[in-house]
């Protein structure tokens, strides 16, 4: 399969905070981002590998800064890895300032996707091939993170856990 850039995956959502969404404390409601996180990423995944995606597993959330009521914020979803049949999706999510429209970096999210054909079964997708100094850096840390994850969802042996044991010795 021809490699793909992460570029080609990009996908950028912005939408705004409305009441219906927000805590009692007038934030974003977690599960609400966390939604918003997921129809990114899916479409991401869907880009890279023209296959049906299903989420696999949500691997990392960060809810760094809180997301005021009536905030514009933007969810950005690109492919970090490809793997066999699953994906890592890095997402960045911003708040846009009203007056100056400066960007401020509020949480960040790592998914994996699965590619799966119409009986579910997952099926390979194309390699990636990062470009930039930042998706070089995800990209070299993605094996990590998923043995990790395979670890914690019982799917992996922690003797196996090559990447994940080289941070220990
Ligand atoms: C009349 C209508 C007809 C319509 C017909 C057409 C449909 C029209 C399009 C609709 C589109 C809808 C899209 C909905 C999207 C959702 O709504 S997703 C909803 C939530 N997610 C789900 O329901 C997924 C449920 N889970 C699963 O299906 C299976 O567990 C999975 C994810 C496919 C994995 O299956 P598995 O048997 O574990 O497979 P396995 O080969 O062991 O692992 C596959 C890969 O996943 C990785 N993996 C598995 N678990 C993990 C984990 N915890 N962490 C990291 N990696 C993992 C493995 O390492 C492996 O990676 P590769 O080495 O291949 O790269």
């Amino acid at each position: 399969m021809t490699p793909k850039h992460p570029s080609e995956s990009l996908t950028v959502l912005t939408d705004l905070v409305l009441p219906s969404e927000t805590n009692p404390l007038n934030n974003l409601f977690g599960g609400e981002l966390l939604a918003r996180m997921d129809r990114a990423a899916s479409i991401a995944a869907r880009r890279h590998s023209r296959r049906i995606t299903v989420t696999a597993s949500v691997n990392h959330v960060a809810f760094n800064r809180a997301i005021p009521l009536g905030s514009v914020v933007t969810v950005e979803a690109k492919v970090s890895r490809a793997f066999n049949s699953s994906m890592e999706i890095f997402l960045d999510v911003w708040i846009e300032d009203r007056e100056s429209g400066s960007r401020t970096k509020a949480n960040e999210a790592i998914y994996t996707f699965v590619a799966v054909d119409e009986t579910g079964n997952p099926v390979t997708v194309p390699p990636i091939e990062p470009q930039t100094e930042l998706e070089k850096q995800r990209y070299d840390a993605a094996l990590r993170r998923k043995q990790l994850s395979l670890v914690l969802a019982g799917k992996m042996n922690p003797h196996d856990a090559t990447e994940l044991k080289a941070l220990f010795v």
